[in-house]
This record gives C-alpha cells, structure tokens and sequence, in this order.
C-alpha cells in the first residue's frame, strides 16, 4: 500500500502536527494510503546516536538514515516539515535538557582530547547543523506559492515598508580575499582525490583523503582569508558608525555548519577587539570561543573571580559605547545579532530587512537603518541589488508584483551545501594543494586560520535540474533565467553544462537566459515590478536564499510555499514551506497557549503527495482526496481561515478545524466516489453545526501558560492534550 512518511520535527510545526496528523489520518482511513511518521527531531537523533547507552525503553532507531534509503526508492513519499539545524548552543541545550529526563548521555566535549571525547564528539557531529536536509534532498527542488495563496496574497497584500531615494540602509562585502576572489574549478575524470596542507617549513599534512569524484564532476577549490574578512569588519564598523547605521551580520551559521560559525566569530572578535586583546588570557581561560557568540561569552564570565568578571562586562560595555549599535535580535531582553550564530539567519533575515525599508531593531525596540554585512560575495551583490533598486524605484508592491518562483540544483550535496567534510579552518600557514596521485590539480596559498573549503556538484543532478527548468518553464510559459556568473570559477563550468544540456530540450519559443545574480535581480525585479512571473533556476545557496526572499515580499511569509522535491529515483519529497521552525511561536505558545503557526504549508505538501500517488499508484482514492484538498485549501485561503494574531481569535488548532471542516465538505459534494461523499456527509454537517462549540473549546484555553515538559523533546501526552482542547472536534475525527 503507498505509505506517507510524516516527519516528526520540531519546535511550532512539530506542535502544529500534533493538532494537525489526526486530523489527516482520520480522513485517509479506508483510503488505500497508509500514514506512519518518522522522527527526525533534534532530540530523536541525538538519541539515535545513544543505543550504548540508553534503556530499551529510551532507545531511538535511526529513522534519519531510514528515511535517507527511503528516497533511493520510488516508492518513497516523504511529507518533511522544517527541522532544527542546531548551532552548538543549541545542541548543549537539547543535551541538557535530555539529561534532566534520565537519559545518560555523555556532556558536549568542547575541547575532545581522549579518544573517548574523540569518539562522542563524532557522534555529536552528525547531529549538528543542517543534518537531515541533505540526506533527505535527493534531487531538485521545485519552490512556487500555489496559485490561490498567490492570488489571496495580491487581494490582500500584506504590509510592506516604504522606500525613497533617502533611505541609507545597504549591503556591504569585501572586495577582495573572500570565497568569490580564491575560487578554482575544474571537471573530475572521476578520480579519488587528497587535500594536503604543505607547510611553510615543508610539513605536509593530510586534510582528507581519497575523496571519491564521479566523472564530470565540477570540483571547486577556494578559501576565505581571515586577516580580509576582518579588515571587512573592522571597516563596515567605521562605516556604520559614521552614518549611524545599525550594524548587523547575516550569515548561514546553521546549515554552513563549519565555515559560517568561524565567519560568526570573526564578526564577534571583532566587534570586541578592545576586549579579547586586553583580556585575552581570562577569557582563555575559561574556555572563551567567539564563534559560540556573545551569549555563551557572557555564561563563561561568570567562571571568573567576580572582580575580573566585572572589569571584563565594564570593557565590554565601553566596546558597546564606542561601535555602532548592534541590530538587535529581541530588544526586551538585552539579544543582540552577535549573541549566537543561529540567531540571525540570512535566508529569513535579509527579507525582513527588505520588507522593513532598510530596519532591523534597535536596542530601545525601535526600527533603525542597517549597514548589513554579508562577506562574501558570491552571493552579497543580490541582495545589495535589490536594496538599490528599491531606492530608486520604491518598495515591490505586493497587490500587483508578479511572481518568482524558483527551480534550484539541490539533489546530492551540491555544492556549498554539502562541502561540511571538506572545509577546513587551516592550522598553520602555507598552501593547500588538491592532488590526484601526485598531479596536482589546485593550488593555493593559505594563511593561520583561513577556511578552506571544496564543493562539488555531479553531472545527473545537474543535467536533471536543467530539465525541471525547461519542464517548469514550459508548462508555465513564463521566462525562467539562471542566476550564474560568467565571472566566477564554479559558475563558468556550471555555464558549460547548461548550454550543453539545454540542447537536449525543445526550446522552442521559451525565453531562457543565463545572468550574472545581480543582473538577474535586476532583470526579475523590472519585471515583476510589471506584474510579470519570472522563473529564478539557481544553485543550491540562492536556491534556499530566493525561496524565503521573494514569497517573504510577495505572500508575506515562505511557509506558504509549495515545495517539491521530485526525487531522482522517482518518489517524492514533499516540504512544507521554506521557512524555519519558528523559535518564537513556542515562547509564545508557551506563555499564551496560542500558536501562531501557519500550516498552509502542510495542507500543501499534502495534497502534493497526495498527487503524486494518485499519479504513481493503483487502486488508492489518492485522486479524489488531492482534488478536494485543493479545493479546501481555496475555501481556507477566501474565508481567511489562517491564525488570526491575537489571543482569543483562532490560531494554528482553529485553523486546523476550518481546513478539515471544508474538505469534508469538499469530499461530500463531489461525484466521483460515492462511498467517499456518503463516509463524509455527516462529518461535514456535524463539523458544521457543531461550529461554535468547537471554536469555543478551542479558543477558550488560550490566555494561560503552557507546560510542554521539555522544549527539544516535550512530554508527547501533554503536548497532545494541549494541542487537542476540544473534545467535540476530537470525537468528530476520532469517529472517522
Ligand atoms: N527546511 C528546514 O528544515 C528549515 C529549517 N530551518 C531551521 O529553523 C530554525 C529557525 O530558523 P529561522 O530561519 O530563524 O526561521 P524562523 O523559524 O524564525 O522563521 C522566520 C520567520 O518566518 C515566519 N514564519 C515561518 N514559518 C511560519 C509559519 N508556518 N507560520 C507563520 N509564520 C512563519 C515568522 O515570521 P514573522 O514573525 O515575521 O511572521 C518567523 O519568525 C533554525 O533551526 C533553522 O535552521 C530554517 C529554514 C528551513
Ligand atoms: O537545512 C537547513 O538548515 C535550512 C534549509 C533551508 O533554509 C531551506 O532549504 O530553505
Ligand atoms: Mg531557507
């Protein structure tokens, strides 16, 4: 039978499920399509790593490297909700936190030196970070607003700030050193590769070692220099300073899990310059690292004798009075941009900072300009592009902008996104060489400190991705252009294979062009200022970076998005939305018993998969249920049916009631499957006089505080109940 795999995940959505899943599994019983989950949560993987350990009873599978064989079938049916891309705080947090519940788990080795601490800091290591995205992603990803949210959206547009010619706020990127500058490619002839550090005093030493390359491979080679990127910093400071501009830092510290903490870092030492050079010795030794952000700094302070502890906040705070002011994260309680790396994410960060007209907030809670530094730039110059063209020609107008769809080059690892096992922060000067056997294929000259890191991207996802853009722009009739730079080493040979494997399509009357990412912008921007789509076909980085960027200007917010991942092999992944897992919808849960998440990204992906069953499967009432799910979630969008924002209206649980209340509606009314229509005539009409009841139970709950019983691994019954405060709707679902 075909079997939907429902992720289980974290934070708002892994809530939302909790109120949403019954409901799904209610109207999929008796439908021929089996539902089962699979946890994927940051606490379900750090136990998985545990079985030596742990009890039976607390024993977790490996449900990640499950669900990661899953997709080499066809049959694979993968429903994934956004997960935690843990930074380190974050994962000593969930260690914690899953120690306080009895599990016996070893303490974060900081700075592992037995092979024991060797051992678990291996362990932890495959839990950080960006961990399930690219086991999962194996193959290209196809990101729209479906077309009735769009339409919702341009009927009811939501708020956007103003922009003039005066608006100072603007990107800013180094100019030379960065991952752009030092980046060399070459094809692979499918050869094992080593990465060797050489020394200036002749040393070699082996960075890794018979890395396996498949014919017409692209292979880069580049590395970031430290001693530029913080004379970037430092200067951006004195910018920012001298135009009274807000100094923020937008990196990708989460999924760029080993180069973007070190970037982090660099932006904290030198924010704090004056501080780590005149107590350098004190804050080494109490285990001070900057690339754990000003948080854990300030944690680790009070390890100090409390005198040095003192002098050290009094530096700090004359640091504070001579920079400019730092973009604030939550003004209410003292969170700043540099207070850990997962706190300010570019994908979701630079939207609002264009949405906002420049802002970002001030430590009194005010919306002030931003000087925003993007190092490298590879990917700076669009965003600074667009942060232009809105001063020249006004905010994007949500009521009439076309849209900007994306198809981007996702399947195994490709590219920046995969090279976490080969990037390397390089211990001693010299020069790191890329070799096969003793030829020698890049070259290059690396300072102490530098981080060096090789990408890779084979050919099949590349030729495949080629041929979802031509498919998408075909069935669409809407240009499609490819965001690459002639100029940039990676790009050129990506350029190569386009133009070859376009000429394996019909073509025809389609307009497809390949353009530099600014001009891209450029081109997309006058555009869809027109009112017209434009297909963006990207790589993997400005893949995740246009899918929060242009649905955050055009719907509002990304977890509206329709996000397919058609698997190489043949099945589907289908994922909810672009956005993230939304930290401060559970504080406020927590405090209020109301969530504001939205789940229109759920229903989605939903009745995606749905699709791609009744497309690939026999016998299942796949179809019927798609079609009516389609026409629910119209229903949902026109009656305005998404969680309102304020305490006593409906949030996530009622949204989750109008949805089921009008597919079975929809299942009712239709003609095609008259056991369905009669299975669903009394849950539509009981759904339906039951109505304010229902709201009622849902809606009076909200106002207290909330006890989940842990925050990365909650107490399931009691987020059960909480998450399912009416027994009139329950009893409805549950008789299904
Ligand atoms: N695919 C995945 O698995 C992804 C995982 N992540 C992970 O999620 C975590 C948080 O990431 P971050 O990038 O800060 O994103 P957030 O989860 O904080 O989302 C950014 C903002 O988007 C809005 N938002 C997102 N989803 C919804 C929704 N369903 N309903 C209503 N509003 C929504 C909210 O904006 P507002 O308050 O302005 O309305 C939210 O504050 C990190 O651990 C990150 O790694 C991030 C992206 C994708
Ligand atoms: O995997 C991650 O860390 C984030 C992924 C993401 O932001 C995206 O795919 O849009
Ligand atoms: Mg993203």
């Amino acid at each position: 039978m075909p079997t939907i795999v429902w992720t289980k995940i974290d934070e708002a959505p892994a809530l939302a499920s909790y109120s949403f899943l019954p409901i799904v599994e209610g109207f999929l019983d008796e439908s021929g399509i089996d539902i089962t989950t699979s946890d994927i949560s940051l606490a379900g993987r750090i136990l998985a790593q545990f079985p030596d350990r742990l009890s039976e009873d607390q024993k977790v599978a490996d449900h990640l490297a499950e669900l990661g064989e899953l997709t080499a079938s066809p049959d694979a049916n993968i429903i994934k909700l956004p997960n935690i891309s843990a930074s380190i705080p974050q994962l000593k947090a969930a260690i914690a936190e899953l120690q306080a519940q009895g599990y016996d788990l070893p303490d974060f080795p900081e700075k592992p030196s037995t092979d024991e601490d060797k051992e678990t800091a291996a362990r932890y290591a495959t839990v950080l970070g960006s961990a399930v995205n690219p086991v999962l992603r194996e193959g290209n990803s196809d990101r729209r607003a479906p077309a009735a949210v769009k339409a919702y959206a341009k009927a009811h547009p939501h708020r956007m700030g103003q922009w003039t010619g005066q608006v100072k706020a603007r990107v800013t990127h180094m100019d030379h050193g960065d991952f752009f500058d030092h980046e060399e490619s070459f094809i692979s002839r499918g050869q094992d590769l080593d990465v060797v550090l050489i020394g200036s005093d002749g040393s070699e030493t082996v960075l890794a070692s018979g890395i396996k390359t498949a014919d017409g491979e692209i292979v880069d080679a580049t590395f970031m220099s430290v001693d530029a990127l913080d004379e970037f910093y430092a200067s951006s400071l004195a910018q920012a300073k001298e135009e009274d501009l807000l100094w923020s830092v937008h990196l990708k510290a989460t999924m760029m899990k080993v180069s973007d903490p070190v970037l982090f870092g660099h932006a904290v030492r030198t924010f704090l310059a004056d501080v780590f050079d005149k107590y350098g010795d004190d804050l080494n030794s109490v285990g001070v690292n900057p690339d754990l952000g000003l948080g854990d700094l300030y944690a680790r302070l009070e390890k100090l004798p409390a005198e040095r502890a003192t002098a050290i906040k009094a530096a700090i705070d004359s640091a504070f009075a001579a920079r400019p002011a730092l973009a604030m994260v939550d003004s209410d309680n003292g969170i700043t941009n540099l207070h850990a790396g997962n706190l300010v994410i570019i994908d979701a960060s630079m939207p609002t900072v264009v949405r906002d007209s420049g802002c970002m907030w001030n430590a009194d809670g005010k919306r002030q300009e931003t000087l925003a530094c993007i190092p490298d730039r590879s990917y700076a110059t669009m965003y600074a592009a667009i942060m232009d063209d809105c001063r020249e020609h006004g905010a994007l107008d949500p009521a009439t902008m076309g849209d900007v769809p994306n198809v981007g080059l996702m399947a195994q690892k490709a590219e920046e996104y995969g090279s976490h096992p080969t990037t390397f922060i390089i211990a001693h000067d010299g020069c790191v060489e890329v070799r096969c056997g003793d030829e020698v294929l890049t070259s290059q000259q690396v300072e102490a400190g530098d981080i060096w890191r090789m990408s890779r991207v084979r050919d099949v996802p590349v030729r495949d991705w080629v041929r979802l853009a031509v498919e998408r722009a075909r069935i669409t009739n809407t240009p499609a252009v490819f965001w690459l730079d002639a100029n940039r080493a990676h790009d050129a040979r990506v350029i190569e294979k386009v133009k070859a494997y376009l000429r394996e399509h019909d073509t025809e009357g389609l307009d497809i062009r390949i353009l530099a990412p600014a001009d891209a912008m450029k081109f997309t921007l006058a555009r869809i200022r027109r009112g017209e789509d434009t297909i963006s076909v990207t790589g993997n980085v400005l893949r995740d970076y246009l899918t929060d960027l242009f649905p955050i200007l055009e719907i509002g917010t990304s977890a509206k998005m329709l996000s397919v991942v058609p698997l190489l092999a043949g099945g589907g992944l289908f994922e909810t939305g672009a956005g993230g897992s939304a930290p401060k919808h559970v504080s406020q849960f927590v405090a209020e018993d109301y969530l504001r998440w939205d789940s229109l990204g759920e229903f989605c992906a939903l009745g995606a998969s749905l699709e791609h069953i009744d497309q690939t499967s026999e016998g299942t009432r796949a179809g019927v249920l798609a079609a009516t799910l389609d026409k629910a979630i119209r229903a949902f969008l026109e009656n305005d049916r998404s969680p309102a924002r304020k305490l006593g209206q409906i949030d996530n649980r009622g949204s989750h009631y109008w949805l089921a209340r009008y597919w079975a509606t929809e299942l009712a009314a239709q003609r095609d499957d008259a056991e369905l229509a009669d299975r669903f005539s009394d849950v539509a009409t009981e759904l339906a006089a039951r109505e304010d009841q229902i709201l009622e139970e849902l809606n009076g709950v909200q106002g207290h505080p909330v006890d989940m019983g842990g925050y990365y691994h909650p107490d399931e019954e009691l987020v059960a109940e909480a998450m399912r405060p009416s027994t009139t709707l329950n009893a409805i679902i549950e008789a299904l």
